[in-house]
């Protein structure tokens, strides 16, 4: 259901922050939102794991629109953008890049969309991302897709990715891994004391993962008539 929050925001950054379907009031200095309902499934798993990969099936499938946090970060460096160094270093480092960074690109790719389902991936990647992405845009994930993978495939994956990615040789995939451990999975755990984690056995065949994968979106409904 959407939700109803009450922002005081500049005027001018008003058409920015607000989605399609939403409706907009005035009350003196005050904007009332009306964030429109969206749909949003984080997928979350280590670098290699194969969520870009899943994510394309999806899309194909379901009809969501794929917000990959590394794509928008890395297409914002391109773009020439006033932080695309200070991007740049960080996703060399492995490190994660600064909430409000990510939280922009990401509001802005949904407004643009068109759709309300959305297939975040890659994102939230700290307790920081998190906490930040729902006071901001007061959207709670329906579910977290969460690829399980070995290191060592994960490793082996990213090196053949062959891609051209500055992130994707050995030293940074360590520090990546690392900062998966670390970060990243405390997130997924919190989703799971909500229950709201639906595990995949990411290191099965790329066919056989989207099989599960299509298990977690196919609605009850229409698996007891198939
Ligand atoms: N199930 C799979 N089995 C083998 N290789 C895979 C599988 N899923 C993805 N890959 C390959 O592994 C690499 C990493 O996958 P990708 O989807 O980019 O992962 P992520 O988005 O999680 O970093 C890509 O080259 C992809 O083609
Ligand atoms: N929420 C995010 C997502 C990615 N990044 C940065 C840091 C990550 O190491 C890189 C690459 O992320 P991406 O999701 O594209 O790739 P992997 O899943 O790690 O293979 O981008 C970030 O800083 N914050």
């Amino acid at each position: 259901m959407g939700t109803v929050v009450e922002t005081p925001v500049k005027e001018a950054d008003a058409t920015v922050t607000v989605k399609k379907p939403t409706v907009v009031f005035v009350l003196g200095k005050h904007f009332v939102l009306a964030l429109s309902s969206v749909f949003v499934v984080i997928l979350s798993g280590g670098p290699g794991s194969g969520k870009g990969t899943q994510c394309a099936n999806i899309v194909e499938h379901f009809g969501y629109t794929h917000l990959s946090a590394g794509d928008l970060l890395r297409a914002e460096i391109k773009s020439g953008s006033e932080n695309g160094t200070m991007i740049q270093n960080m996703i060399k480092e492995g490190k994660i890049v600064p909430s409000e960074v990510t939280i922009k690109l990401l509001q802005k790719a949904m407004e643009e969309s068109g759709n309300d389902k959305f297939l975040i991936d890659g994102f939230p990647r700290n307790e920081e991302n998190r906490a930040a992405f729902e006071a901001v845009t007061k959207i709670e994930p329906e579910f977290v897709l969460f690829f399980d993978c070995s290191e060592e495939e994960m490793e082996r994956r990213i090196l053949n990715r062959n891609q051209g990615r500055e992130d994707d040789n050995v030293e940074t995939i360590r520090k990546r891994f690392k900062v998966f451990l670390e970060s990243s999975l405390p997130v997924v755990q919190y989703y799971e004391a909500k229950g709201k984690v639906r595990k995949i056995d990411a290191a099965k065949p790329v066919a056989e993962v989207f099989d599960a994968v299509k298990a977690v979106f196919t609605p009850k409904d229409e698996k007891a008539a198939a």
